[in-house]
């Protein structure tokens, strides 16, 4: 039967030498120190996006990275690895299977899933076995990863949720500051997606001004667009200008499908005299 074919198949999938690892060039020194640089101290190469195998870094308009091809499988030679399409396509079925809440107001129009770490038997990563494997790598290997390469001070708490963005979708221009939020991520699983099919991450500049005695941060122009690619993560510290959006999808076709969440550490209580901090429930 095919239900039969899929068991087989899933199986198959999960045993080890199926299962994708972190792409090894972000483990290299050069790569880590261009991320630190971006992280630390604020200013690389005068904020031009540094390119260094297949990943992108800067620290303008705020610190962030972007690292395509994520998830790889292992191979014998250390310098190819193939990309894990197989396993990410399974995922992304498991993943369309979970429950998806439509989330509207005038800030934002797209569809979401309850949190899917540590919450087993609601919804969570424990109905994919795939998204576990997920989570554990983003656990093991990607939270020592950050720690080491950021020095932000961060716990073990990581949340996670899927979110679909379809034709007219959106999301509006907010800054993710949520107490205990310190890096964001963003992880693409939609195959083939152009830069015409909307749903661009585009990322704000700020000017700053003062608010009762301290320094605040005004969203004011787009300055760089990342497009969603299909196994592509993007990292960036949660801070008073890390203003993002989510372009309004255009595509009827394809669905923006991603897996997002936070990396938490102690933050210092921030002025927010103006923002709407948007409920992820
Ligand atoms: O999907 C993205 O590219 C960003 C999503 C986002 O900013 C959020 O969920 O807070
Ligand atoms: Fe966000």
């Amino acid at each position: 039967s095919s239900e039969n074919q899929n068991k087989t198949k899933l199986k198959k999938i999960s045993q080890s030498t199926y299962k994708p690892i972190l792409n090894p060039k972000i483990f290299e020194e050069n790569f880590r120190n261009q991320v630190r640089t971006a992280f630390t101290n604020g200013n690389v190469k005068n904020g031009e996006p540094v390119n260094h195998n297949n990943a992108v870094c800067s620290s303008q308009p705020f610190p962030y990275c972007i690292i395509n091809d994520f998830l790889c499988l292992p191979s014998n030679s250390t310098t190819d690895t193939e990309p894990a399409n197989s396993f990410l396509l399974e995922l992304k079925e498991q993943l369309l299977k979970l429950n998806f809440n439509p989330k509207s107001n005038d800030l934002y129009q797209f569809a979401q899933t309850s949190e899917l770490i540590g919450k087993p038997g609601i919804n969570g990563a424990n109905e994919s076995s795939l998204l576990r494997h997920v989570v554990t790598l983003l656990h093991h290997k990607l939270l020592p990863w950050l720690r080491d390469t950021t020095t932000i001070k961060l716990n073990d708490d990581v949340d996670m949720f899927c979110a679909q963005y379809k034709e007219t979708d959106y999301l509006l221009c907010h800054d993710d500051e949520l107490e205990n939020r310190r890096i964001a991520y963003v992880y693409y699983l939609s195959p083939d997606w152009s830069i015409n099919d909307g749903g661009a991450l585009q990322l704000f500049n700020s000017n700053q001004r003062e608010y009762n005695g301290s320094a605040i941060f005004d969203p004011s122009s787009v300055i760089h667009e990342i497009v969603p690619k299909f196994n592509s993560l993007v990292l960036f510290e949660v801070c008073p200008t890390s203003y993002h959006q989510v372009a309004e999808i255009i595509t009827s076709t394809k669905t923006r499908l991603s897996l997002t969440g936070w990396f938490h550490g102690p933050t210092e209580p921030r002025p927010h005299p103006d923002h709407q901090i948007r409920d992820q429930s």
